[in-house]
Protein backbone atom coordinates (compact mmCIF):
# COMPACT_ATOMS: atom_id res chain seq x y z
CA UNK A 1 0.00 0.00 0.00
CA UNK A 2 1.31 3.29 -1.05
CA UNK A 3 2.56 4.66 2.25
CA UNK A 4 0.61 7.72 2.50
CA UNK A 5 -2.52 5.97 2.76
CA UNK A 6 -1.60 5.03 6.28
CA UNK A 7 -1.49 6.57 9.95
CA UNK A 8 1.19 8.70 10.32
CA UNK A 9 3.03 8.29 14.09
CA UNK A 10 1.54 12.20 14.62
CA UNK A 11 -1.80 11.37 13.55
CA UNK A 12 -1.33 7.80 15.82
CA UNK A 13 -0.10 10.49 18.60
CA UNK A 14 -3.25 12.14 18.68
CA UNK A 15 -5.73 9.46 18.32
CA UNK A 16 -4.23 8.23 21.71
CA UNK A 17 -4.30 12.32 23.43
CA UNK A 18 -8.39 11.45 22.90
CA UNK A 19 -8.91 9.85 25.41
CA UNK A 20 -6.91 12.25 27.76
CA UNK A 21 -9.17 15.40 27.51
CA UNK A 22 -6.68 17.53 29.53
CA UNK A 23 -3.64 16.49 27.86
CA UNK A 24 -1.71 19.80 26.58
CA UNK A 25 0.16 18.10 23.48
CA UNK A 26 3.36 17.88 25.41
CA UNK A 27 4.01 14.71 25.20
CA UNK A 28 3.25 13.77 22.22
CA UNK A 29 5.42 16.71 21.23
CA UNK A 30 8.14 15.13 23.14
CA UNK A 31 7.91 11.91 21.15
CA UNK A 32 7.93 13.17 18.19
CA UNK A 33 11.03 14.64 19.01
CA UNK A 34 12.43 11.55 20.02
CA UNK A 35 11.27 9.87 16.65
CA UNK A 36 13.22 12.95 15.32
CA UNK A 37 16.28 11.89 17.04
CA UNK A 38 15.78 8.64 15.61
CA UNK A 39 15.51 9.39 12.10
CA UNK A 40 18.89 11.72 11.96
CA UNK A 41 20.26 8.47 13.68
CA UNK A 42 19.19 6.37 10.90
CA UNK A 43 20.16 8.81 8.76
CA UNK A 44 23.78 8.29 10.01
CA UNK A 45 23.90 4.44 10.43
CA UNK A 46 22.80 4.45 6.49
CA UNK A 47 26.05 6.67 5.70
CA UNK A 48 28.11 4.10 7.58
CA UNK A 49 31.91 4.32 6.49
CA UNK A 50 30.92 7.48 3.86
CA UNK A 51 29.65 9.59 6.64
CA UNK A 52 32.87 8.59 8.70
CA UNK A 53 30.76 7.46 11.68
CA UNK A 54 32.08 4.03 12.36
CA UNK A 55 35.01 3.23 14.59
CA UNK A 56 36.25 3.65 18.19
CA UNK A 57 36.55 6.78 20.13
CA UNK A 58 39.91 6.87 22.46
CA UNK A 59 36.97 8.26 25.48
CA UNK A 60 35.13 5.17 27.83
CA UNK A 61 32.16 6.09 29.08
CA UNK A 62 30.80 5.97 32.64
CA UNK A 63 30.27 1.98 32.34
CA UNK A 64 33.88 1.62 31.44
CA UNK A 65 33.14 0.50 27.58
CA UNK A 66 35.58 1.96 25.10
CA UNK A 67 32.87 4.54 23.24
CA UNK A 68 32.26 4.34 19.86
CA UNK A 69 32.46 7.31 17.42
CA UNK A 70 28.07 6.57 16.68
CA UNK A 71 27.40 6.55 20.77
CA UNK A 72 28.55 10.31 21.13
CA UNK A 73 26.80 11.26 17.99
CA UNK A 74 23.48 9.38 18.86
CA UNK A 75 23.87 10.40 22.47
CA UNK A 76 24.13 14.20 21.36
CA UNK A 77 21.39 14.00 18.12
CA UNK A 78 19.20 12.92 21.68
CA UNK A 79 20.00 15.72 23.69
CA UNK A 80 20.19 18.49 20.74
CA UNK A 81 16.49 17.16 19.32
CA UNK A 82 15.22 17.08 22.79
CA UNK A 83 16.03 19.44 25.07
CA UNK A 84 14.65 22.82 24.10
CA UNK A 85 10.85 21.86 23.70
CA UNK A 86 9.98 22.52 27.31
CA UNK A 87 8.48 19.10 28.28
CA UNK A 88 11.90 18.26 29.87
CA UNK A 89 12.78 18.51 33.54
CA UNK A 90 16.20 16.21 33.05
CA UNK A 91 17.51 13.53 30.65
CA UNK A 92 19.79 10.40 31.57
CA UNK A 93 21.45 8.89 28.97
CA UNK A 94 23.76 5.87 29.12
CA UNK A 95 26.59 7.63 27.87
CA UNK A 96 26.76 10.38 30.72
CA UNK A 97 27.54 9.95 34.78
CA UNK A 98 25.71 12.23 35.86
CA UNK A 99 21.54 13.55 34.56
CA UNK A 100 21.82 15.89 31.84
CA UNK A 101 20.17 19.52 32.92
CA UNK A 102 18.00 21.59 30.67
CA UNK A 103 20.67 23.95 29.04
CA UNK A 104 19.80 27.97 30.77
CA UNK A 105 17.46 29.87 29.04
CA UNK A 106 14.79 26.90 28.58
CA UNK A 107 11.65 26.35 30.30
CA UNK A 108 11.85 22.81 32.38
CA UNK A 109 8.92 20.46 32.08
CA UNK A 110 7.63 17.28 33.60
CA UNK A 111 8.91 14.35 32.06
CA UNK A 112 11.81 12.85 32.51
CA UNK A 113 13.91 11.51 29.44
CA UNK A 114 15.82 7.98 30.15
CA UNK A 115 17.99 6.39 26.47
CA UNK A 116 20.80 4.46 25.28
CA UNK A 117 20.75 6.52 22.11
CA UNK A 118 23.12 3.74 20.61
CA UNK A 119 22.37 0.01 21.45
CA UNK A 120 24.30 -2.77 20.44
CA UNK A 121 27.67 -0.70 19.36
CA UNK A 122 29.61 -3.58 18.92
CA UNK A 123 27.18 -4.57 15.68
CA UNK A 124 28.22 -1.32 14.06
CA UNK A 125 31.72 -1.61 12.18
CA UNK A 126 30.29 -5.20 11.05
CA UNK A 127 27.02 -3.86 9.45
CA UNK A 128 24.53 -5.46 11.91
CA UNK A 129 21.51 -3.97 13.22
CA UNK A 130 21.84 -1.68 16.29
CA UNK A 131 19.04 0.68 17.38
CA UNK A 132 17.72 3.35 20.44
CA UNK A 133 16.00 2.88 23.30
CA UNK A 134 13.66 5.17 25.19
CA UNK A 135 11.63 5.82 28.44
CA UNK A 136 9.71 8.32 29.60
CA UNK A 137 9.07 9.15 32.83
CA UNK A 138 6.97 12.07 35.35
CA UNK A 139 8.94 14.08 36.58
CA UNK A 140 8.62 14.14 40.66
CA UNK A 141 9.20 17.79 41.01
CA UNK A 142 8.32 19.23 37.43
CA UNK A 143 9.27 22.10 36.38
CA UNK A 144 12.66 22.05 38.75
CA UNK A 145 15.94 20.45 37.61
CA UNK A 146 15.87 16.75 37.96
CA UNK A 147 18.42 15.25 40.39
CA UNK A 148 19.32 11.92 40.14
CA UNK A 149 16.97 10.62 42.89
CA UNK A 150 14.00 11.86 40.53
CA UNK A 151 15.03 9.07 38.13
CA UNK A 152 14.98 6.47 40.72
CA UNK A 153 11.09 5.38 39.72
CA UNK A 154 10.25 1.90 39.10
CA UNK A 155 9.54 0.52 35.94
CA UNK A 156 5.53 0.28 36.17
CA UNK A 157 5.81 4.33 36.61
CA UNK A 158 6.91 4.79 32.73
CA UNK A 159 4.35 7.13 30.61
CA UNK A 160 5.82 5.33 27.47
CA UNK A 161 8.28 3.57 26.27
CA UNK A 162 10.39 2.49 22.89
CA UNK A 163 12.89 1.97 20.51
CA UNK A 164 14.04 2.78 17.27
CA UNK A 165 15.27 -0.29 15.27
CA UNK A 166 18.45 0.72 12.27
CA UNK A 167 17.67 -2.54 10.08
CA UNK A 168 16.92 -3.38 6.67
CA UNK A 169 14.44 -0.76 7.28
CA UNK A 170 14.21 1.77 10.36
CA UNK A 171 11.50 1.07 12.37
CA UNK A 172 10.17 2.67 15.70
CA UNK A 173 8.13 0.45 18.26
CA UNK A 174 6.34 2.24 21.00
CA UNK A 175 4.01 2.12 23.58
CA UNK A 176 2.04 4.49 25.29
CA UNK A 177 0.81 1.99 27.75
CA UNK A 178 -2.04 0.78 25.69
CA UNK A 179 -0.41 -1.90 23.48
CA UNK A 180 2.38 -1.60 21.25
CA UNK A 181 2.33 0.08 17.81
CA UNK A 182 5.53 -0.50 15.10
CA UNK A 183 5.93 2.64 12.61
CA UNK A 184 8.08 1.98 9.59
CA UNK A 185 10.50 5.13 8.07
CA UNK A 186 10.10 5.77 5.02
CA UNK A 187 13.14 7.72 4.29
CA UNK A 188 11.92 9.53 1.18
CA UNK A 189 8.67 11.19 2.45
CA UNK A 190 10.93 11.32 6.69
CA UNK A 191 7.86 9.94 7.99
CA UNK A 192 6.96 6.97 10.49
CA UNK A 193 3.94 5.35 9.22
CA UNK A 194 2.26 2.94 11.20
CA UNK A 195 2.97 -0.87 9.53
CA UNK A 196 1.99 -2.89 13.21
CA UNK A 197 -1.29 -3.06 15.26
CA UNK A 198 -1.78 -3.71 18.94
CA UNK A 199 1.48 -6.65 18.64
CA UNK A 200 1.19 -9.55 20.50
CA UNK A 201 3.92 -11.93 21.58
CA UNK A 202 2.73 -15.81 21.20
CA UNK A 203 2.73 -17.59 24.51
CA UNK A 204 4.76 -20.27 23.84
CA UNK A 205 8.21 -20.75 21.58
CA UNK A 206 10.97 -22.74 20.38
CA UNK A 207 13.52 -20.29 20.37
CA UNK A 208 16.14 -19.24 22.75
CA UNK A 209 18.95 -16.27 23.05
CA UNK A 210 21.52 -16.42 25.39
CA UNK A 211 25.62 -15.33 25.14
CA UNK A 212 26.72 -19.06 25.51
CA UNK A 213 30.13 -17.94 26.17
CA UNK A 214 28.92 -16.75 29.91
CA UNK A 215 27.82 -20.40 30.35
CA UNK A 216 30.56 -21.62 33.16
CA UNK A 217 29.70 -18.49 35.24
CA UNK A 218 25.43 -19.05 34.93
CA UNK A 219 23.67 -19.83 38.03
CA UNK A 220 22.39 -23.07 38.37
CA UNK A 221 18.70 -22.56 37.17
CA UNK A 222 20.05 -20.66 33.84
CA UNK A 223 21.85 -23.88 33.43
CA UNK A 224 19.28 -26.43 33.88
CA UNK A 225 16.73 -24.17 31.54
CA UNK A 226 19.26 -23.55 28.63
CA UNK A 227 20.70 -27.24 29.41
CA UNK A 228 16.47 -28.74 28.81
CA UNK A 229 16.06 -26.47 25.61
CA UNK A 230 19.51 -28.43 23.92
CA UNK A 231 18.35 -31.30 24.68
CA UNK A 232 15.82 -31.15 22.48
CA UNK A 233 13.10 -33.51 21.20
CA UNK A 234 14.80 -36.24 23.53
CA UNK A 235 15.14 -34.38 26.79
CA UNK A 236 12.22 -32.87 29.34
CA UNK A 237 11.08 -30.58 26.83
CA UNK A 238 10.23 -33.05 24.37
CA UNK A 239 10.68 -30.82 21.44
CA UNK A 240 13.33 -29.21 19.34
CA UNK A 241 14.67 -25.17 20.11
CA UNK A 242 16.45 -22.81 17.93
CA UNK A 243 18.74 -20.57 19.08
CA UNK A 244 20.00 -16.83 17.95
CA UNK A 245 22.00 -14.16 19.28
CA UNK A 246 22.79 -11.20 17.98
CA UNK A 247 24.39 -9.28 20.60
CA UNK A 248 21.90 -6.39 20.35
CA UNK A 249 19.44 -5.73 22.88
CA UNK A 250 16.67 -3.79 20.32
CA UNK A 251 17.27 -6.12 17.69
CA UNK A 252 16.47 -9.62 19.69
CA UNK A 253 13.10 -7.82 21.29
CA UNK A 254 12.73 -6.83 18.16
CA UNK A 255 12.44 -10.42 16.74
CA UNK A 256 10.28 -11.19 19.81
CA UNK A 257 7.89 -8.87 19.31
CA UNK A 258 7.85 -10.66 15.89
CA UNK A 259 7.64 -14.47 15.50
CA UNK A 260 8.19 -14.80 20.37
CA UNK A 261 11.20 -16.25 21.79
CA UNK A 262 12.97 -15.96 25.13
CA UNK A 263 15.93 -13.69 25.69
CA UNK A 264 18.44 -14.36 28.53
CA UNK A 265 20.90 -11.79 30.08
CA UNK A 266 20.52 -13.42 33.20
CA UNK A 267 22.40 -12.54 36.13
CA UNK A 268 25.80 -14.55 36.48
CA UNK A 269 28.88 -15.01 38.47
CA UNK A 270 31.04 -13.15 35.71
CA UNK A 271 31.69 -10.01 37.27
CA UNK A 272 30.34 -9.44 40.79
CA UNK A 273 30.42 -6.09 40.87
CA UNK A 274 28.06 -6.31 37.97
CA UNK A 275 24.24 -8.11 38.72
CA UNK A 276 23.63 -8.64 35.08
CA UNK A 277 24.59 -7.35 32.21
CA UNK A 278 21.88 -5.08 31.12
CA UNK A 279 21.53 -1.27 32.51
CA UNK A 280 17.62 -1.22 34.31
CA UNK A 281 16.31 2.20 33.51
CA UNK A 282 17.32 2.64 29.77
CA UNK A 283 17.75 -0.58 29.26
CA UNK A 284 15.42 -3.33 30.77
CA UNK A 285 12.21 -1.08 31.79
CA UNK A 286 11.73 0.51 28.28
CA UNK A 287 11.97 -3.07 26.31
CA UNK A 288 10.54 -4.54 29.49
CA UNK A 289 7.20 -2.60 29.10
CA UNK A 290 6.98 -3.01 25.67
CA UNK A 291 7.44 -6.83 26.36
CA UNK A 292 4.51 -6.74 28.70
CA UNK A 293 2.17 -4.65 26.72
CA UNK A 294 2.60 -7.08 23.82
CA UNK A 295 1.80 -9.70 26.20
CA UNK A 296 4.76 -11.10 27.17
CA UNK A 297 6.76 -11.69 30.38
CA UNK A 298 9.82 -9.25 31.22
CA UNK A 299 11.79 -10.42 34.85
CA UNK A 300 14.95 -10.39 36.55
CA UNK A 301 14.62 -14.24 36.41
CA UNK A 302 13.34 -14.44 39.97
CA UNK A 303 10.35 -11.25 39.54
CA UNK A 304 8.83 -8.43 37.47
CA UNK A 305 11.58 -6.43 36.06
CA UNK A 306 9.47 -3.46 36.12
CA UNK A 307 8.50 -3.68 40.16
CA UNK A 308 12.16 -3.34 41.09
CA UNK A 309 12.90 -0.05 42.79
CA UNK A 310 16.22 1.04 41.11
CA UNK A 311 19.02 2.11 43.62
CA UNK A 312 21.13 4.22 41.25
CA UNK A 313 20.89 5.58 37.78
CA UNK A 314 23.32 2.96 35.78
CA UNK A 315 22.15 0.18 37.74
CA UNK A 316 22.61 -3.13 35.93
CA UNK A 317 20.37 -6.24 36.05
CA UNK A 318 19.80 -9.69 35.34
CA UNK A 319 17.20 -9.94 32.26
CA UNK A 320 15.12 -12.44 31.18
CA UNK A 321 12.12 -11.39 28.72
CA UNK A 322 9.66 -13.35 26.05
CA UNK A 323 7.40 -16.01 25.85
CA UNK A 324 4.94 -15.84 28.88
CA UNK A 325 5.56 -19.53 28.98
CA UNK A 326 9.10 -19.60 28.76
CA UNK A 327 9.86 -16.42 31.10
CA UNK A 328 7.16 -18.51 33.87
CA UNK A 329 9.46 -21.49 33.52
CA UNK A 330 12.75 -19.93 34.15
CA UNK A 331 11.22 -18.00 37.03
CA UNK A 332 9.76 -21.64 38.40
CA UNK A 333 13.20 -22.73 38.22
CA UNK A 334 14.43 -20.09 40.04
CA UNK A 335 12.27 -20.57 43.07
CA UNK A 336 12.93 -24.29 42.86
CA UNK A 337 15.73 -25.44 45.79
CA UNK A 338 18.93 -26.17 44.14
CA UNK A 339 20.05 -29.74 45.04
CA UNK A 340 23.44 -30.07 46.61
CA UNK A 341 24.13 -26.63 46.65
CA UNK A 342 24.05 -23.90 44.46
CA UNK A 343 25.01 -23.06 40.80
CA UNK A 344 27.39 -25.99 39.07
CA UNK A 345 28.44 -27.62 41.96
CA UNK A 346 24.61 -29.17 41.69
CA UNK A 347 24.73 -32.66 40.62
CA UNK A 348 22.12 -32.14 37.47
CA UNK A 349 24.89 -29.41 36.43
CA UNK A 350 28.19 -30.42 37.29
CA UNK A 351 30.48 -31.79 34.32
CA UNK A 352 29.52 -35.53 34.76
CA UNK A 353 25.65 -34.70 35.66
CA UNK A 354 23.09 -34.97 33.33
CA UNK A 355 23.36 -31.40 32.43
CA UNK A 356 26.29 -30.97 31.33
CA UNK A 357 27.03 -27.21 31.69
CA UNK A 358 30.90 -26.78 31.14
O1 LIG B 1 28.65 -8.86 23.90
P1 LIG B 1 27.52 -9.34 24.72
O2 LIG B 1 27.88 -9.60 26.14
O3 LIG B 1 26.78 -10.48 24.11
O4 LIG B 1 26.53 -8.09 24.86
C1 LIG B 1 25.38 -7.89 24.15
C2 LIG B 1 24.50 -6.96 24.91
O5 LIG B 1 25.15 -5.74 25.17
C3 LIG B 1 24.44 -4.66 24.64
O6 LIG B 1 24.98 -4.40 23.39
C4 LIG B 1 24.58 -3.42 25.49
O7 LIG B 1 24.21 -2.25 24.83
P2 LIG B 1 25.19 -1.02 24.41
O8 LIG B 1 25.70 -1.25 23.03
O9 LIG B 1 24.21 0.12 24.49
O10 LIG B 1 26.27 -0.92 25.44
C5 LIG B 1 23.02 -5.19 24.49
O11 LIG B 1 22.36 -4.61 23.44
C6 LIG B 1 23.25 -6.66 24.18
O12 LIG B 1 22.21 -7.48 24.58
MG1 LIG C 1 22.43 -0.88 25.12
MG1 LIG D 1 24.37 2.10 24.06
Amino acid sequence: MFSLERTTLTEYLISQRRSHPGATGEFNALILQVAQACKAISRAVAHGALGGVLGALEATNVQGETQQTLDVLADDIFRRATHWGGALAGMLSEENEAPIPIPEGHKRGKYLLLFDPLDGSSNIDVNVSVGSIFSILRSPRPGEAATEADFLQPGTRQVAAGYAIYGPSTMLVLTVGRGVAGFTFDPVLGEFFLTRDDIRIPPATQEFAINASNSRFWEAPVARYVAECLAGKSGPRGKDFNMRWVASLVAEAHRILTRGGVFLYPRDRKDPGKPGRLRLLYEANPIGWLIEQAGGRASTGVRPVLEVAPESTHQRIGFVFGSREEVERIERYHAEPVLGGDHHDAPLFNTRGLFMTA
